[in-house]
């Protein structure tokens, strides 16, 4: 039986993924454990360059998640880098990808962040202040270099996404606002310095966004702005980065547009507005984050615990919750999840799904049925793959779960699971603490 892309179940009734048998994963390497399907991976990568087309440019948004292996397949895949601090910039780096593929994204970079940038020659710096600007330019003045860089503006949409995931409205931490002249100003300043090199602009609306409309009107107040812009001074905007954003199927409620029409969308509203405005075509620079690896990804739990409440409530914990996947807190996001080690049993029950940090707030999922969960039960959560491993952390002192990729059967450990002793390693005790 086929239940997505890359589920199925198999003949003893396991959930299966890359055929690999789910149960077997928990076994072996332990739980809870995230699971990356390489393949599914992938074939979202090549959706984005196949439609995108050449010329333009897809930039994996490494904050979804980054690892060296990530690195690495999207090197393979031919796409560009989003990376937003020094530690994502350190990853890529030391996964042998080439800086030049690189766009070095944040709204507060550090000094040495930027310095960082610069000597390893990053593609673009995306610069997202005034505060940015002056400091980028006067180190790389210093240095004797001329990055390429892009301005993040802010166009003033207000994308139907939780208001914490939303970026692209005039009150935003992000960007230069549209709307009160001062993008016009940044432009003016990052033209006017001989150490700066503006290629184009920026804009990102936010995140797991379900319709096309924000896209596509994001794209048209864009272009219209560099059309005036370029009246005004003659700059021609050589290229145009719309962000990431496009939303998943969480749940069997969400209709995401796929890859492919989101692309046509944007490309095609591009399209228009430059015709409209008699401006040169840009290369169109995307980064997909969630979209790409949202899907790829569930993590598996083992079932302990279970509390019935008669008449209010069955509360049946897991081995992890918040610490590997805050969304749900954070956002309210929501989840759906199968018992792996019962996949032909009917759902009986329906209960709430705990994790075990010292939260109450700590719910995976508020309400799923399921087979009545006995603990051991292997608990699969889907789309787990963006902003799960990322967003990880080491409340309760839980160490943070392994990370394995699954293809064809194969099955490779891409993140370790920490040990208790790596939880204590960065801890240190003054000598009279231990007299
Ligand atoms: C500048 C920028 N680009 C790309 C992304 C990736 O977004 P998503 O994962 O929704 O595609 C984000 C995160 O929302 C972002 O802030
Ligand atoms: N972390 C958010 C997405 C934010 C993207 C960063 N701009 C989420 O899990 O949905």
């Amino acid at each position: 039986m086929r239940i997505a892309e890359s589920l199925r179940v198999n003949a003893v009734g396991h959930l299966e993924i890359g055929e690999v048998d789910t149960v077997h994963l928990a076994r072996e390497y332990g739980t809870p454990l995230y699971v990356l399907d390489e393949e599914v991976f992938r074939a979202n990568c090549r959706r984005y360059l196949c439609s995108l087309g050449p010329g333009n440019r897809a930039a994996y948004a490494g904050k979804a998640l980054l690892t060296l292996a990530i690195c690495r397949i999207c090197q393979e895949e031919g796409l560009y880098l989003d990376v937003v601090s020094a530690g994502e910039l350190y990853t890529a780096v030391k996964a042998g990808f080439p800086p030049e593929r690189l766009y070095f994204h944040g709204n507060n970079k550090s000094l040495q962040e930027i310095e960082m940038g610069l000597e390893l020659g990053v593609g673009r710096f995306v610069v997202d202040n005034f505060y940015e600007l002056e400091l980028l330019e006067e180190r790389a003045r210093a240095l004797g270099k001329k990055p390429a860089i892009l301005l993040r503006l802010t166009p003033g949409i207000e994308a139907h996404t939780h208001e914490y995931i939303r970026t692209g409205q005039l009150d935003s931490k992000f960007g230069f606002p549209l709307a009160t002249g001062v993008a016009e100003e940044a432009v003016r300043r990052a033209l006017s310095s001989p150490h700066l090199e503006l290629v184009g602009l920026h804009c990102h609306i936010g995140s797991q966004i379900l319709r096309l409309e924000p896209f596509q009107e994001a794209a048209r107040v864009m272009v219209a702005f560099a059309a005036s812009i370029r009246r005004k001074t003659g700059w021609v905007m050589e290229e145009l980065d719309l962000g990431g954003g496009l939303g998943i199927r969480y749940t069997a409620e969400d209709d995401p547009p796929a890859i492919e029409d989101y692309v046509q969308a944007i490309l095609r509203a591009v399209e228009e507005a430059c015709q409209e405005e008699g401006l040169p075509l840009p290369r169109i620079v995307v980064e997909p984050g969630r979209s790409i690896v949202g899907p790829a990804g569930i993590t598996l739990y083992t079932v302990g615990a279970i509390k019935e409440i008669p008449g209010v409530r069955t509360y049946v914990a897991v081995d992890g919750g918040m610490a590997d996947n805050p969304r749900p807190a954070l956002y309210q996001a929501r989840y759906e999840a199968v018992l792996a080690n019962r996949m032909l049993e009917p759902p009986a029950v329906e209960v709430a799904v705990a994790g075990k940090c010292c939260e109450s707030g700590d719910i995976l999922i508020p309400a799923i049925k399921l087979p009545r969960p006995q603990p051991g039960d292997i608990l699969a959560v889907f789309a787990t793959g963006a902003y799960n491993y990322s967003m990880s952390m080491n409340y309760n002192r839980l160490p943070r779960p392994a990370m394995v990729l699954v293809r064809g059967g194969e099955v490779d450990l891409i993140v370790a699971r920490e040990t208790l002793e790596d939880l204590i390693s960065h801890d240190r005790v003054p000598e009279r603490l231990w007299k």
